[in-house]
């Protein structure tokens, strides 16, 4: 079977290391330092369960509560991962914004979509508790993880449920697309 072709728009508030979650993915490497991205768009076949997939990225600029959402992202997309910072609350509320705004833009009701907390790693700095991201993933029928790009902690699980989430909003055959131990099985090629 040939590879499944995917794209992927990553969301979210600035800083909140969507472009850390892509490179780490990708490149399987973490840079400290911060630039702001204005977009960039990255490709990597991989394997998830048992299903060829060449996958694009789109990682997208910052945005915030008064961001006109960018119309080409709600175009062309399979499927959604948006971000937060379990260290920065406005980056939660910014992105149930961000929420509102693509369901309105696609005109959709059930987007594939993954809510991340990022920065599992900061325990100490944490003002979001895993309950919070947990009800707003879902009311939003979405998956939820919290994922470190730093740590390489749960990076892969959260595009191995993206993969899934767009399988079975396909109607696919793969059932549930992702949860806390989605990715286990994703295999980078
Ligand atoms: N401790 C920690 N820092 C992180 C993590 N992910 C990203 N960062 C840091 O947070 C800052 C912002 O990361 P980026 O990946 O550039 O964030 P972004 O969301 O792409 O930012 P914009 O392009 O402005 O939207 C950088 O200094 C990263 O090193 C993480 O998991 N843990």
């Amino acid at each position: 079977m040939p590879p499944k072709q995917r794209r992927i728009a990553i969301l979210g508030f600035r800083s909140v290391g969507k472009s850390s979650l892509t490179i780490q993915f990708v490149e399987n490497q973490f840079v400290d330092s911060y630039e702001p991205t204005i977009e960039n768009t990255f490709t990597k076949t991989v394997k998830s369960r048992g299903q060829e997939y060449q996958v694009t990225l789109v990682d997208t600029a910052g945005q915030d509560e008064y961001s006109i959402f960018p119309t080409q992202y709600s175009m062309d997309i399979h499927g959604y991962v948006l971000v937060y910072s379990i260290v920065d609350p406005r980056s939660l509320e910014v992105v149930q914004i961000i929420y509102d705004k693509l369901l309105d833009m696609t005109g959709k009701v059930n987007v594939p979509m993954v809510l991340v907390g990022n920065k599992k790693d900061l325990h100490a700095e944490r003002k979001i508790s895993q309950d919070q991201g947990r009800k707003l993933a879902d009311s939003w029928k979405a998956v939820f993880l919290e994922a470190s790009a730093k740590h390489n902690d749960s990076v892969t699980d959260v595009f191995n449920a993206i993969l899934g989430q767009i399988e079975k909003a396909d109607g696919g055959a793969q059932g549930q697309g992702g949860g806390e131990n989605g990715g286990k099985n994703c295999i980078v090629m």
